[in-house]
């Protein structure tokens, strides 16, 4: 049986005030249960609040992104470490957002993923395609590549700690989502990825989320194809009853 996962990415947004609303709001409103693990994923000034805000329930927090390097002469970055130490267990690598914008390649991206194993924390690894792969039908040799460059080097035994979310790049933050079908012949094809390279069985365990545009009008469709596991959730993750309502479309 797979992990059911739906995590809220928060990007950029909420300062102190606007995240102590949110998560109180979640709090109060989500009880557990239904075998869903809920994640939340506050920018790096919030993360220990949301930790110490959410630590009587079972929602969990994870950081949005890491540096590679376990210390040192970095300005700006943030390590592993740092993240474990104030209760994060759990990091979002290699979003679109960090490929294009921050250009990080696969190749970094490979060693983030090993710095986070290494500190025993669990990674949601981030693929999609953008419009134009897409439209050439060059989107499954863009997933695999970067599934191949960024995740694929891990020992057999660290999958346990791995979780992977397909985001189209042409549907995040667009308003336009991924048909279910589309999301679930991407997902189907992750999979058989996966098990061409590490086996049935660790295929048939890892969890796969869809993120891009789920709303509360569209996650129940999106999350009942068989081999769609949860969804990783930008704008509609920043007002609480979306969030909730996403959650129990699963
Ligand atoms: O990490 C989340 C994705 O980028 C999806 O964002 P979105 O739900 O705002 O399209």
């Amino acid at each position: 049986m797979r992990d059911k996962i739906v995590a809220g990415n928060w990007k950029m947004n909420n300062d102190l005030a606007q995240a102590e609303d949110l998560l109180s709001k979640i709090k109060n409103n989500w009880s557990g249960g239904g075998g869903v693990r809920v994640i939340v994923a506050p920018s790096f000034t919030n993360l220990y609040h949301a930790f110490e805000s959410l630590r009587e329930t079972s929602v969990e927090v994870a950081a949005q992104n890491m540096n590679e390097n376990e210390s040192g002469a970095f300005t700006g970055e943030v390590s592993a470490q740092m993240l474990t130490s104030v209760g994060v267990k759990t990091v979002i690598l290699g979003h679109s957002e960090r490929r294009a914008i921050y250009k990080e390649t696969d190749e970094l991206l490979a060693k983030k993923v090993d710095a986070a194993l290494k500190n025993n924390m669990e990674v949601i690894f981030c693929c999609g395609e953008e419009l134009n792969d897409r439209k050439s039908k060059n989107h499954f040799n863009v997933v695999k590549t970067q599934l191949e460059k960024g995740l694929f080097h891990i020992p057999t035994n660290a999958w346990d700690k791995i979780v992977i979310a397909y985001e189209p790049v042409w549907a995040i933050g667009t308003g336009e989502t991924a048909s279910p079908e589309q999301a679930q012949e991407m997902h189907a094809f992750i999979r058989k990825t996966v098990s061409e390279k590490s086996g049935e069985e660790i295929a048939n365990q890892v969890a796969i989320l869809y993120g891009g545009s789920v709303k509360p009008g569209n996650a129940e469709e999106i999350f009942a194809k068989e081999d769609v596991d949860g969804g990783l959730i930008g704008g509609a993750s920043l007002k609480a009853e979306d969030f909730l309502s996403i959650v129990q479309a699963i």
